[in-house]
């Protein structure tokens, strides 16, 4: 129970209350909670208020200036800059979690997950309890099982501010010491980090996504920047391989001189490097099946650095970024140690196949950049020829289609164009939307089912050949009409390739 009052001293008067919870969802509502109504993107949560209150809310606590009709016998709060303040409400509610436990905030279009999870299983090493707010789900890290299975979901990359304190919170009782949360250009647009006070901030890179949401790659750049340029921040690890990381520290260096200024980089002499306190770069790297090898030149010293089981150049970017992170708290030998034994993440380039059987790799790309990495890192992996398996989204960015048509065109021997999440949008006009991007439309195979177009593939492809299957990673299911139903690529391909070694030894 926490007294309404001081919750929101110095905000605004209130007669004394108390409260059992906070909730901005009256789906979430419990019995003497107080329900924080918001305008949202398409509706307001006082819409919901009949349902709060049945649920049991005690209060109902809405913008000053909301001027919505509505009619409720319970006490009503009106607090000036609400949606602002939901974060940091919510953090007072928690005890400010994120004072009690180091936080570091990731930003960037790709490699947040991997980065997050990285970071929580280094911190396991380390001796630390990790723990993630993301993609994946929010909880503390066990490093001995599949962070899918053991993650709370939330349905969003960075959950509602309130998720997030109470996650937070909730994560530091379970014996969590150092967390790592995802911060999405929505989150940020949306104030859902608010509260939060970050020891470190990671900028991964900027490419094109989301601008059904931002009008720009501009604005939705500026959203990114907001980690950096407006939250209580001390360390700023911002990979220099990346245009808008450049401009990023020129930004911070004028404008929050105070953040310790950190740059990474896959190459020995990037550009911005000038602009860094601090640096993580490597002077030299070999990178195949077996992983990646380098010897890294850092401000904490020289080293020599291998991970077996992590594949691609972006990989070992996103293996700098977290080192960079973690030298900050950690002994070198130590911090490299934990990254050399790192694993995949879930749906992030997980193997399978391989010898006998073609290699099959399973992985979440879902932007033009992401696929075009993954696509070109792994194409000369093997001397035979690869195959795409992939789709695109419904009700969501159009533009990505034929962007991604065309990356998947450069950068394999043979397309097979399926469905991804189609949510209220005709299957056909996203097929026709992803032709638009190719040179050679008609020799793409078009296979809706999920399934035979893995199995298409399969049936063809051998020994020496590579099969990307890219967009679902590790979700396990398939958005088609407003129907979720099970789907999971890993599964299909491991049953299909299992099919395949089968009939291989009849
Ligand atoms: C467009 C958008 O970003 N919407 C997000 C936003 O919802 P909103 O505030 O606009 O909600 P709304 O639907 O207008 O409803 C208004 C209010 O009524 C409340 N409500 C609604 C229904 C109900 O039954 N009861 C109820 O009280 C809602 O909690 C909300 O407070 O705030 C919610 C809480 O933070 C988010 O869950 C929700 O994400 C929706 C589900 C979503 O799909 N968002 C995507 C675009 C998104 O945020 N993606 C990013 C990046 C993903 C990536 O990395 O690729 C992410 O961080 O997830
Ligand atoms: N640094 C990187 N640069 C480019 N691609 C990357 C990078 N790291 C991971 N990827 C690839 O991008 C895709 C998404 O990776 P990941 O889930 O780690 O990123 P994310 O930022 O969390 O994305 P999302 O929020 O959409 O889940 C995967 O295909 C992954 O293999």
């Amino acid at each position: 129970m926490k007294s309404l009052a001081e919750l929101l001293s110095g905000w605004c008067e209130v007669p004394d209350l108390q409260v059992k919870g906070l909730a901005l969802d009256s789906r979430q509502i419990q019995p003497g909670y107080a329900f924080i109504a918001v305008q949202g993107n398409t509706g307001h949560g006082l819409d919901f208020l009949a349902q709060a209150e049945k649920a049991g809310a005690c209060a109902i606590i809405l913008d000053q200036h909301d001027d919505s009709a509505f009619q409720s016998d319970l006490p009503l709060v009106r607090l000036p800059k609400l949606k602002n303040r939901v974060g940091k409400l919510a953090s007072r509610f928690y005890e400010h979690p994120s004072v009690q436990m180091p936080l570091v905030g990731i930003t960037g279009t790709n490699g947040k997950t991997s980065c997050s999870l990285f970071l929580a299983h280094c911190w396991n090493q380390l001796g630390s309890q990790g723990g993630v707010i993301g993609t994946l789900g929010t909880g503390a890290v066990d490093s001995d099982q599949d962070a899918a299975e053991q993650l709370q979901e939330t349905g969003n990359t960075t959950p509602d501010p309130v998720t997030v304190q109470a996650a937070l919170a909730g994560m530091y009782q379970q014996g969590v010491r150092h967390a790592a949360i995802e911060v999405s250009s929505h989150a940020m647009d949306q104030h859902r980090v608010e509260g939060c006070r970050f020891e470190t901030g990671l900028f991964t890179n900027l490419t094109q996504d989301h601008l059904d949401y931002h009008s720009s790659m501009e604005q939705y750049g500026e959203a990114k920047a907001k980690l950096f340029l407006e939250m209580p921040l001390q360390h700023a690890v911002v990979n220099l391989d990346d245009a808008f990381g450049i401009r990023l520290l020129q930004q911070l260096k004028q404008q929050r001189p105070e953040i310790t200024r950190i740059g990474y980089s896959v190459y020995p002499q990037p550009q911005g490097l000038d602009l860094c306190d601090r640096f993580v770069v490597t002077e030299q790297s070999v990178l195949d099946q077996n992983g990646c090898q380098a010897k890294l030149n850092t401000s904490w010293g020289q080293f020599d650095f291998a991970n077996q089981q992590l594949l691609a150049s972006f990989n070992l970017s996103n293996l700098l970024g977290v080192i960079g992170c973690l030298l900050l708290d950690f002994a070198p030998e130590k911090v490299l140690q934990a990254a050399s034994n790192l694993k995949p993440v879930p749906g992030r380039l997980n193997r399978f196949g391989g010898s006998e059987l073609p290699l099959v790799v399973v992985d979440y790309a879902h932007t033009p950049d992401a696929l075009q990495q993954v696509l070109s890192a792994l194409r000369p992996l093997v001397s035979g020829k690869s195959y795409c398996v992939f789709g695109c989204g419904g009700d969501r960015d159009r533009n990505k289609r034929p962007q991604m048509a065309a990356a998947a065109e450069q950068n394999s021997d043979q397309l097979v164009i399926t469905q991804d999440n189609s949510r209220f949008e005709d299957p056909a006009q996203i097929f026709a939307d992803i032709k638009t991007g190719l040179q050679q439309p008609d020799l793409a195979w078009l296979e809706p089912e999920r399934n035979q177009a893995i199995a298409k593939a399969l049936s063809v492809a051998k020994a020496g050949d590579l099969i990307v299957v890219a967009g679902k990673g590790h979700e396990d299911y398939l958005d088609i009409q407003g129907k979720k139903s099970f789907w999971s690529d890993l599964q299909a391909v491991s049953e299909l390739l299992q099919a395949k070694a089968g009939e291989q030894y009849v």
